[in-house]
């Protein structure tokens, strides 16, 4: 983040053949850019998305709509190409690079698969640890590491996704357990719980929460209460500030994990764009903790980074509006007095 190209760009953007804030939002976007890349005209190319993958103990508690089985399944459909996430990453020029932290059963070889299983889905979080606190700190490292890949792979800016059956119940413990929030504003329906469902997900965020211990630290926390993919998701977005690219944010489980790597590193917030408003109800507490405002609001609840993707082509047009011609250039006459 360099404060003198942001005032720089926001002069340049007073400059520009349109009225005052009339581009809106992607006025703000496009300063953020310009501020991140260290110039005035600040240009992206492609994008990635890291997808992050895993599985999750509390299932056991009948916490999710679907079966676990899901997640491995979701993941070969990936590799192959027919997901949500690949057909809209295709229309962003995105690249999508599938990682498993965790996912339970052994998957194939595949040139587009990153294999860092870190244990073959968490404990159970409504009964004991997710993982341990080494555990924590491989599956952040793997974000981390696939985070570089895509980097070094000519990614201009990054998002990650997330695909775990079970993990918006994670991603609810671990939001609620960093922002002090009680279990019921932060557990929603997920994939498609009903009502016994949601006083079963209730319960067993509650009963990790009660598990932790004034003191401990975020990663603490993260591992007590888990997603692999979640750890993961904050190694990505660490990596990605580290190399001070923009990050696009996606949905409830992506934006915990963001949450995570903010507390660990502050940082990162100077780099983050939140992609989309989801429906399940946490992610609003989220973004509102972070203080991002989503760019779409889609009444998506999908995952996959499907929300973050979306979003890279409104990031393109605001790093665009900066190439736009002055008053100046143009010639074009500013307001009347
Ligand atoms: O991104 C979101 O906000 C979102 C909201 C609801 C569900 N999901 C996806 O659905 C799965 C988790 O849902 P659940 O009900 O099994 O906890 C996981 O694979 C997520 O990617 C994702
Ligand atoms: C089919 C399906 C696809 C998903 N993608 C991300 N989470 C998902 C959950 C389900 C159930």
């Amino acid at each position: 983040m360099d404060l003198e190209t942001l005032q720089a760009a926001k002069a340049r953007m007073a400059q520009l053949t349109k009225p005052p804030r009339a581009l809106g939002v992607l006025e703000e976007v496009a300063v953020r850019l310009a501020a991140i890349q260290g110039r005035v005209k600040p240009e992206l190319g492609p994008g990635a998305v890291v997808v992050a993958a895993a599985d999750h103990g509390v299932v056991a508690e009948g916490v999710s709509a679907y079966p676990q089985e899901v997640t491995f399944q979701m993941v070969l459909n990936f590799l192959r190409g027919g997901a949500a996430i690949n057909r809209f990453a295709q229309a962003a020029d995105c690249r999508v690079y599938v990682l498993d932290v965790g996912v339970k059963g052994e998957l194939p070889e595949h040139p587009g698969l990153l294999r860092a299983k870190v244990r073959p889905g968490t404990a159970n979080l409504a009964r004991e640890a997710a993982m341990t606190l080494e555990e924590a700190e491989r599956a952040l490292q793997a974000g981390r590491t696939a985070a570089r890949k895509a980097l070094s792979e000519g990614a201009t800016l990054l998002a990650a996704g997330d695909m775990g059956i079970g993990n918006t119940t994670a991603a609810a413990a671990l939001s609620a357990a960093l922002l002090d929030l009680p279990p019921e504003e932060v557990v929603g329906p997920g994939t498609g719980l009903d009502e016994e469902g949601l006083a079963r997900k209730r319960q067993a965020v509650a009963r990790a929460l009660a598990r932790l211990r004034p003191g401990m630290g975020p990663l603490e926390v993260a591992a007590e209460v888990g997603g692999l993919e979640l750890l993961a998701i904050a190694g990505v977005y660490l990596e990605g500030a580290e190399a001070g690219v923009p990050l696009v944010l996606d949905g409830f489980p992506v934006s915990a994990g963001f949450l995570l790597a903010y507390r660990l590193k502050p940082k990162v917030l100077d780099y983050a764009f939140a992609g989309h408003l989801s429906r399940e109800p946490g992610h609003r507490r989220v973004l509102e903790a972070l203080g991002l405002r989503p760019l779409l609001q889609l009444d998506l609840a999908l995952g996959e980074g499907t929300g973050a993707v979306l979003a890279m082509p409104l990031l393109r047009a605001a790093a665009a509006i900066l190439h736009m011609a002055t008053f100046a250039e143009a010639g074009v006459s500013g307001p009347v007095s």
